[in-house]
C-alpha cells in the first residue's frame, strides 16, 4: 500500500493519496499536467487484480484496464470534451483474464495550483447479472406466456382488464385481442355463472393466488367449456399484473362423470348398481334414524329366467332385463332407488316410511305386489310373446337391520324363501329362513367336495325295442353316492350344479366315464358296436362351451370307442338358443358320426321350423305324456302327433317312463316300438346293467 501511495508531488499530493487509501472504492489519481496516473488505492488493486506498479507513472492511455482501443479512445474522447464523468457503465480488463463491469466517475481535483482527476470504479458485476437475468426473465416470461400451450390472459391488477392474452387462449375460446383487450372478463360475458366471481375474487385475494379453481366459462361461439382457473399476482416492469391460465376441462371432466357413472351403474340397464345401492342405503339408514323414518329394501328376481337366456339367447335375455329395468322405475317414486346387482336380481329401495312397522310393512307389500304385477303382464322380446314371473323378498329397516348388509342379506334370504315356496309371490324376511339358505350353501359346498373326491356315479336305464325284447341301447344317468346320506338322485342337486356352473365339471366326468364304461361292455362282448348306442344327457351350458365338440371328440379318442356307440340327448332349449350356433356344432359331431336325440319332446317349444333344420336323429317321447296315454285321450293324441311327425321328419322314436304294459302295448299300437321305463328296469349300477344284457330275455329275440 505504502509503495501504491508513494507521492511524487508533495505533501498535499500526498495527504490525498493516503486518504484515497482508507476508501473502499476503487481510486485512481492521475495528474492533468502530464497524464499520468500517480496513485491506484488497495481497493483498486484488489477490483481488478494488476498491481499498482502496472499503472502508476503509466500514461492514461497506455494502462491495462482497456478492452479494446476502440473502448479506451471513446473513454477519454467522453472525459477531455465533458472534463468529468458521471455514472458511466463499461466493463474493464481484469489481471485473471476477466472483465468486469463498472461504474465510473470521473472528477477534477485541485491540490494547489496542480490539476489531477480523480476515477471511481463501482463494482456492478451483481446488479449487471441481476439486470440480465431480468432481461432474460422477461424474455422467457413473453417466450412462455404467447407459446404456452395452456390459455394465458394477463389482467391489470387494479382494473382487472385484460392487458394481453395467447394465442392458445384465442384457439381455445375463439375471443381475438380486440374482442379482449381493455374489458373486463364479466364485461364480455366470459363467465357462465357470474354469480360465483365474488368468491372466486375473494380466495385470490385472500391466497394471493388460485390453484385449478373450478370454473365453467363461455367461448366467443357461445358454448360452455368446464375450466380450471390459476391466477398469480406478478410485476411485470411497474405494472402490478394478475396472471391466470385457464385450463380447458371439459374433456377431462367428462370422461371423469363417464368413468364414476360407470363404477355406480349396471352397464346393461343403467340402473344404479351395488355400490351406489349400498352408498344411498346407508345414507338411507343414517337419515332416517335422525328423523324417525324407516326404509324397506325389496329383493327380487326374475322367475326361471335362465331359461330365456338357454332357450332364446342371451341377446334375447338383455333385452327382457332391459324391459324389467324399465318397469321398475315407472313403477317406483323419483325417491326410490331401482338397482341391478347383476344377472336378473334387482333390487328396490323404498325409502321415507314413516308410522308403526306395521304401516311400513303394508306399504312395502302394496309396492312389491304393483312392482310384481307389472312385470307379468305380457311383452314382446324381438319377436317372441313372453310372460314372465318374479319372486320378491323384503327386508324393513324397522324390523330387519339397520346396515345395508343386514338389510340386502336379509331381503335375498326372504327371497330364497319365496323361491322354495313355488315363486311368483312375496315374502318378509322371517328368521327360521336363513335355515333353508344355510341348507342351500351347504349343498353347493357338498357337491363342490363330491366332485374332488369322485362321489358321483353312472346309473345306466335299458332302452328296449318292445318287438324283439332286445337291449338296443341305455341311457346314462347321473347319481350322487353322498359319504352319509347315501344314494342320491340328480333332482335333489341337479339344479345346484346346473346354477352354480358345476355342471360344465359334472358333465365332463359324465362324458369320460360313460365312453369308458361303453369301452368295458365292448371289451366284454357284452354289446355289439353296431348294435348299442349310449345316450348322455348334455345340459344347455355344457352344449354352448365354445370347445364342447372338441371334449367330445378327445373323450371318443381316449377312450377308443366306436363313434355311433355314442348318443347325445339335448332339450329343446338348446335347439331355440342361436340356432346358427347350435346347427353348426350339431352337424360337426353328426360329421364325427354322433348322433343326437331330443328328449322330453313335447314340453318345450316343439317348433318344427328348428327340427327339420336340425341333424336330429332321435326323438324321445316325454315321460309326461306315456304316463296319461292310456288315460288322457289328449295325451294319447300327444302322443300319436309325435309318433306322425317323427315318421314325417324321417326320425327315429323312443319314448320313457314306460311303466305299464298297457302304456307298452298303446305305444306298440301306434307303431313305437322302443321305450325305456321301470316297466323293464330302473336305472341300475353297472354291474346290474351288464346282468341285464347278459340275461336271456335280451337275447330272445
Ligand atoms: N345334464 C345332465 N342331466 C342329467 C344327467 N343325469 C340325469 N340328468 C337329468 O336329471 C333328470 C332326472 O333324472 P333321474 O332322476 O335319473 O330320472 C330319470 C329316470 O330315472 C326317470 N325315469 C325313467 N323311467 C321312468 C319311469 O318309468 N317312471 C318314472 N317316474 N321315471 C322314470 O326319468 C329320468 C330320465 O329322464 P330323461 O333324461 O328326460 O330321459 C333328468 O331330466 C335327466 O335328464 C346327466 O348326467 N347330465
Amino acid at each position: 500500500m505504502a509503495d501504491s501511495l508513494m507521492s511524487r508531488d508533495g505533501t498535499r499530493e500526498h495527504d490525498l493519496i493516503a486518504l484515497l487509501g482508507q476508501l473502499p472504492v476503487a481510486c485512481m489519481l492521475v495528474r492533468g499536467a502530464d497524464d499520468t496516473v500517480v496513485a491506484v488505492n488497495p481497493t483498486f488493486e484488489v477490483l481488478f487484480g494488476w498491481p499498482a506498479s502496472r499503472f502508476i507513472g503509466h500514461h492514461s492511455a497506455e494502462l491495462p484496464l482497456w478492452v479494446s482501443p476502440e473502448q479506451r479512445d471513446g473513454f477519454l474522447r467522453l472525459l477531455f470534451t465533458s472534463g468529468r464523468i458521471q455514472q458511466h457503465e463499461a466493463r474493464f480488463q481484469c489481471h485473471d483474464g476477466q472483465t468486469k463491469p463498472c461504474l465510473i466517475y470521473v472528477e477534477q481535483v485541485r491540490i494547489g495550483d496542480q490539476s489531477y482527476r480523480l476515477a471511481m470504479a463501482h463494482d456492478i458485476s451483481e446488479r449487471s447479472s441481476a439486470h440480465q437475468e431480468l432481461r432474460q426473465s422477461e424474455a422467457k416470461f413473453a417466450a412462455l406466456f404467447i407459446d404456452s400451450p395452456e390459455p394465458y390472459v394477463l389482467f391489470d391488477k387494479v382494473s382487472a382488464q385484460i392487458t394481453e392474452i395467447n394465442h392458445r387462449f384465442t384457439e381455445v375460446f375463439g375471443y381475438q385481442p380486440e374482442d379482449v383487450i381493455g374489458k373486463t372478463a364479466a364485461e364480455f360475458g366470459f363467465w357462465r355463472y357470474p354469480n360465483k366471481r365474488p368468491a372466486i375474487i375473494n380466495k385470490l385475494l385472500r391466497d394471493r393466488c388460485l390453484r385449478n379453481e373450478p370454473i365453467d366459462l363461455i367461448t366467443k361461439d357461445g358454448r360452455t367449456l368446464n375450466c380450471e382457473v390459476s391466477s398469480n399476482f406478478i410485476l411485470i416492469g411497474n405494472e402490478r399484473c394478475t396472471l391466470s391460465c385457464f385450463k380447458d376441462v371439459t374433456e377431462q371432466r367428462s370422461i371423469e362423470a363417464r368413468v364414476k357413472h360407470q363404477a355406480y351403474h349396471d352397464a346393461l340397464t343403467d340402473l344404479p348398481n351395488r355400490l351406489l345401492l349400498h352408498d344411498r342405503l346407508q345414507q338411507h339408514l343414517a337419515l332416517g334414524e335422525r328423523h324417525g323414518l324407516s326404509c324397506a329394501l325389496l329383493f327380487f328376481d326374475l322367475d326361471h329366467f335362465k331359461r330365456v337366456n338357454d332357450s332364446l339367447g342371451h341377446t334375447c335375455g338383455d333385452a327382457v332385463l332391459q324391459e324389467v329395468s324399465r318397469r321398475l322405475q315407472a313403477r317406483v317414486r323419483k325417491a326410490d332407488t331401482v338397482a341391478r346387482l347383476g344377472g336378473d336380481e334387482f333390487v328396490i329401495l323404498i325409502t321415507g316410511l314413516s308410522g308403526k312397522p306395521e304401516q311400513s310393512a303394508e306399504t312395502a307389500r302394496i309396492n312389491a305386489a304393483e312392482l310384481l304385477e307389472a312385470v307379468s303382464a305380457p311383452m314382446s322380446i324381438e319377436g317372441h310373446g313372453l310372460q314372465l314371473s318374479c319372486s320378491i323378498g323384503i327386508a324393513l329397516s324397522s324390523e330387519h337391520g339397520n346396515t345395508p348388509e343386514d338389510l340386502l342379506k336379509h331381503a335375498d334370504t326372504a327371497l330364497y324363501g319365496v323361491k322354495a315356496s313355488g315363486r311368483n309371490s312375496i315374502a318378509f324376511f322371517e328368521p327360521q329362513m336363513q335355515v333353508v339358505v344355510s341348507q342351500r350353501l351347504q349343498l353347493e359346498a357338498e357337491l363342490r367336495q363330491a366332485l374332488l373326491e369322485g362321489e358321483f356315479r353312472l346309473h345306466y336305464q335299458p332302452q328296449v325295442d318292445a318287438r324283439t325284447q332286445r337291449i338296443t341301447g341305455a341311457e346314462a344317468l347321473l347319481r350322487w353316492q353322498h359319504s352319509e346320506t347315501g344314494l342320491t338322485g340328480p333332482g335333489t342337486f341337479m339344479h345346484v350344479l346346473e346354477e352354480s356352473g358345476m355342471i360344465l365339471e359334472a358333465g365332463h366326468w359324465v362324458l369320460h366315464e360313460a365312453c369308458s364304461f361303453v369301452a368295458r361292455l365292448l371289451d366284454r362282448e357284452l354289446i355289439a358296436a353296431d348294435q348299442f348306442s349310449l345316450s348322455i344327457n348334455i345340459s344347455p351350458r355344457q352344449f354352448r362351451q365354445a370347445n364342447f365338440v372338441a371334449q367330445v371328440g378327445a373323450a371318443i379318442a381316449q377312450h377308443q370307442i366306436p363313434v355311433q356307440c355314442l348318443k347325445l340327448e339335448i332339450t329343446e332349449s338348446i335347439m331355440i338358443h342361436n340356432i346358427s350356433d347350435t346347427v353348426e356344432k350339431m352337424n360337426e359331431l353328426r360329421d364325427m358320426g354322433i348322433r343326437f336325440a331330443i328328449d322330453d319332446f313335447g314340453t318345450g317349444y316343439s317348433s318344427l321350423s328348428y327340427l327339420k333344420r336340425l341333424p336330429v336323429d332321435l326323438l324321445k317321447i316325454d315321460q309326461s305324456f306315456i304316463n296319461d296315454c292310456t288315460r288322457d285321450s289328449n295325451d294319447a293324441e300327444i302322443v300319436r302327433a309325435i309318433i306322425v311327425m317323427a315318421r314325417s321328419l324321417n326320425m327315429e322314436l323312443i319314448a320313457e317312463g314306460v311303466e305299464t304294459a298297457e302304456q307298452l302295448a298303446f305305444l306298440q299300437q301306434q307303431e313305437c316300438h322302443t321305450y325305456q321305463g321301470f316297466y323293464f328296469s330302473r336305472a341300475v349300477r353297472e354291474e346290474a346293467f351288464c346282468a341285464l344284457l347278459g340275461s336271456p330275455v335280451n337275447w330272445a329275440g
